[in-house]
């Protein structure tokens, strides 16, 4: 406020200052207090997941709210010494990070139902959900990989996950037949919601006849494809022997086992998702050269990956990816990335393709089509 006389004008001014100074200050440490708990959050998820908590509210499509006793009336009907008081104060903290809706009544009695982002927990009829995704990034392996993430800068030779377990993530799953199953659920998991959303908005499987899914995986991505698309009438799920080995019968789907470094199937469109973040810029490079060499003159790849945003900003968006971001570093490669537009581009040109369109079809990942033609 302005005053006609100077003292007091300086003395409003500072006064001013000084309670903007400790408002901003209070916020900034309740902001550090908030980031020091962070870890209660996905925890927190952890163990109604594990404790089957979002089956139990949504109860085949209900989703009545209940109390917490009520909750665990369901999961665990005969007792068993379950503290629902304990369970209430998780549900709470959730409550606020919008997983669950908290319906409070006069008496002080706190019930809950599922939103939006809790149904993404719920298994479908195949028995798929987010849930898997939660668990596979929160189960111990990984999680001693945490402690140990500044060495990702300190010696960028060797993955966090590594230098915690003695072997690449990978290799890990891949010898242990739980884990590589909760993997490829959390794939799966993830993957039938995305190719709904990127089949129901992006054509570019229209006019090919020959599919090539370089690490598809179990081929769930091709099943999908194909499943809209007749006109694809020949799939190749292409991956690692291993990985290729216990994958199901898809009708129209040959596996076939290899290193995608050392070739790939030709086809008329090479379809990649969710793959090349795990790999340096000069595995990219190699792979798309490999993917150039396999496809016809005018032919494509078609790449499904998370996209970084150029600009910094708070945004959910900026933060889910730039989160996946470090988790790749930490977990898989540590010159593995999320890569933003541009430098997909890049990518692709130094493989020599010609072309390059991205759709941007979901929040968290963009189809990106690179052309061999230039017309
Ligand atoms: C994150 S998963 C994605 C799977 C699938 N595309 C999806 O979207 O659900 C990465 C896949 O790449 C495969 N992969 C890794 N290195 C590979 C290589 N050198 N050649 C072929 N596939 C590879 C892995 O086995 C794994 O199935």
């Amino acid at each position: 406020m302005e005053m006609e006389m100077n003292g007091v004008t300086t003395t409003n001014t500072i006064t001013a200052t000084t309670t903007t100074t400790s408002e901003s200050q209070k916020k900034a440490r309740l902001a550090i207090l908030e980031l020091a708990h962070m870890v209660s959050v996905p925890m927190s998820l952890v163990a109604v997941i594990r404790l089957k908590v979002p089956q139990a509210i949504w109860q085949g499509g209900s989703n009545t709210p209940i109390s917490a006793s009520q909750i665990l009336a369901h999961i665990c009907p005969h007792g068993g010494g379950y503290d629902a008081e304990n369970l209430q104060r998780i549900l709470r903290l959730l409550a606020s990070y919008n997983i669950f809706v908290e319906h409070l009544n006069s008496r002080g009695e706190r019930k809950y139902s599922l939103t939006e982002i809790g149904k993404t927990l719920v298994d479908d009829t195949e028995g798929l959900s987010y849930a898997y995704y939660m668990l596979q990034h929160h189960q111990d392996a990984l999680m001693q990989a945490w402690p140990v993430m500044e060495e990702a800068v300190k010696d960028p030779t060797a993955e966090p996950f590594k230098k915690a377990n003695g072997e690449g993530a990978i290799s890990y799953y891949t010898k242990r037949p739980d884990e590589l199953k909760l993997a490829v659920k959390a794939l799966c998991g993830m993957s039938i919601p995305l190719m709904r959303e990127i089949l129901d908005s992006y054509d570019g499987f229209q006019g090919v006849e020959t599919l090539v899914d370089v690490g598809g995986n179990n081929g769930i991505s091709l099943r999908s494809i194909m499943e809209k698309y007749p006109n694809v009438s020949k799939g190749i799920n292409f991956d690692l022997p291993e990985m290729v080995a216990s994958a199901p019968h898809i009708p129209g789907v040959t596996h076939v086992g290899g290193d995608a470094f050392e070739s790939v199937p030709s086809g008329d469109a090479i379809f990649i998702k969710w793959v090349l973040l795990a790999w340096t810029d000069e595995e990219c490079k190699k792979v798309f050269q490999n993917c150039y060499k396999a496809l016809p003159a005018n032919g494509k790849v078609i790449a499904c990956e998370p996209v970084a945003p150029e600009m910094t900003d708070e945004s959910q968006r900026t933060r889910a990816l730039l989160g996946g971001d470090i988790f790749i570093m930490t977990m898989y490669r540590t010159k593995g990335k999320h890569r933003t537009e541009q430098q997909f581009k890049e990518l692709a040109t130094s493989a020599g393709f010609s072309r390059f369109h991205a759709f941007y079809v979901d929040p968290y990942m963009a189809v990106l089509e690179f052309h061999k033609s230039s017309i």
